[in-house]
C-alpha cells in the first residue's frame, strides 16, 4: 500500500481536467482520506460532482477550501492567475502552507510574489495521469524543503512518472510531454485515417494504431534503446517498413516535431506577457 501523505489539509483552486485527474489518483492510491482533500470547484455542480465522485470536500468558496490547509495546488487557467489569485484568498492562505502550481506558463516568481513568503513547487504534468501513466516534471524554487519535494513527488507519482527538473527547463518540458499528449493523439488519428483508407474498420485501425505508440513508447522505456536502434530492429532491408519511413520523413515529419515544440516556447512566452 502506498505511503500516505504526510498532510493534515491538501486544497486545491481549481477541479477541472487536470485538477480532477490528480485527485483522482490520490484517491484511488488512498493516500490521504478524501474528505481532507478540499477543492475550491467555483461552480456548485462541479464541486458536488468531486465529492461525489471522490469523497472530496467540494466548495465554490476557495477561502474555505485553502483555510488551514498544508499543500494549496492551483490547478487554474494562467489567464485566471490576477483575477481569481488575490485578495481574501491570498490572505486565507495559511503563513507556512506550500504552494504547488501545475499552471503552464506561470513563474514561480509569478506566483512567489501573489503568494509572498510561501515555499512554491512548480511542476508540468500531462493528461495521461488520469490513467495512470503520467509523466510530470517537479521544479522546487527556493526555500523548499526536502519533505515537500517528496510530498509533490507521492502526488504525481501515484499517477505516473516524475522528474525533479530546474525551473529553467520547464518550458522546454510543457513542449516535450505537458502538450506532446496532443500531438501523440493527432499522430494516432492520423495513422488511423490511413489504415481505414487501406481498407480497415475504423474502430480496429485506431486500436491498431494507438496500442502501437503505446507499446513503442514501452519498448523505449523498458529496453533503455536508443529509438533509433528499435527503429533498425523494424526495418528490414529492401523491405516494408523502410519504405513507409522514407514516405514520412519527405513528409517532414521531423521538421514538423521541431516546428511544434518551437511553437510552444513562442506561446509561453507570449502568455508570460513576454512578447
Ligand atoms: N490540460 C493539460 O494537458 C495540462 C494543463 N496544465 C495546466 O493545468 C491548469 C488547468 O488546466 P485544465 O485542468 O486543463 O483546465 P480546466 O479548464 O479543465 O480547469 C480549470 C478549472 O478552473 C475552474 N475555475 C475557473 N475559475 C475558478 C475560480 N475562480 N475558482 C476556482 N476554480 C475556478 C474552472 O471551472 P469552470 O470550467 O466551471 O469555469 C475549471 O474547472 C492550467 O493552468 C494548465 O496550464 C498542465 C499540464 C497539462
Ligand atoms: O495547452 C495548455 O496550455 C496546457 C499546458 C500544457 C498542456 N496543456
Amino acid at each position: 500500500m502506498a505511503e500516505k501523505l504526510n498532510l493534515k489539509k491538501l486544497a486545491f483552486i481549481g477541479g477541472g481536467a487536470m485538477g480532477e485527474a490528480i485527485i483522482k489518483g490520490i484517491t484511488g492510491a488512498k493516500l490521504m482520506d478524501p474528505a481532507a482533500v478540499y477543492v475550491g470547484a467555483h461552480r456548485q455542480e462541479r464541486a458536488d460532482y468531486l465529492h461525489e465522485t471522490y469523497g472530496v470536500t467540494g466548495l465554490v468558496d476557495n477561502c474555505e477550501a485553502v483555510r488551514d490547509a498544508d499543500m494549496i495546488v492551483l490547478a487554474i487557467k494562467p489567464q485566471m492567475v490576477d483575477s481569481v489569485l488575490r485578495g481574501a484568498l491570498v490572505s486565507a492562505v495559511p503563513g507556512k502552507a506550500v504552494i504547488l502550481s501545475i499552471m503552464g506558463s506561470v513563474t514561480i516568481e509569478k506566483i512567489s510574489g501573489i503568494f509572498k513568503g510561501h515555499p512554491v513547487i512548480r511542476t508540468m504534468p500531462n493528461t495521461p495521469l488520469a490513467v495512470g501513466a503520467g509523466m510530470t516534471a517537479i521544479a522546487p524554487g527556493n526555500g523548499v524543503s526536502e519533505e515537500a519535494v517528496k510530498t509533490a513527488e507521492q502526488i504525481f507519482g501515484c499517477c505516473g512518472e516524475t522528474l525533479r527538473i530546474q525551473e529553467k527547463d520547464i518550458e522546454a518540458v510543457t513542449a516535450v510531454s505537458g502538450c506532446g499528449p496532443g500531438y501523440v493523439y493527432v499522430m494516432i488519428d492520423a495513422l488511423a485515417d490511413a489504415g481505414v483508407m487501406a481498407g480497415l474498420p475504423r474502430a480496429a485501425a485506431i486500436k491498431l494504431a494507438a496500442q502501437t505508440f503505446a507499446g513503442s513508447g514501452k519498448m523505449v522505456l523498458e529496453t533503455g534503446k536508443h529509438p533509433a536502434v528499435l527503429r533498425d530492429m523494424v526495418t528490414s532491408p529492401g523491405g516494408t517498413t523502410i519504405a513507409g519511413i522514407k514516405a514520412l520523413e519527405n513528409g517532414a515529419v521531423r521538421g514538423a516535431m521541431y516546428n511544434a515544440v518551437q511553437a510552444v516556447l513562442n506561446r509561453s512566452e507570449e502568455l508570460k506577457g513576454n512578447k
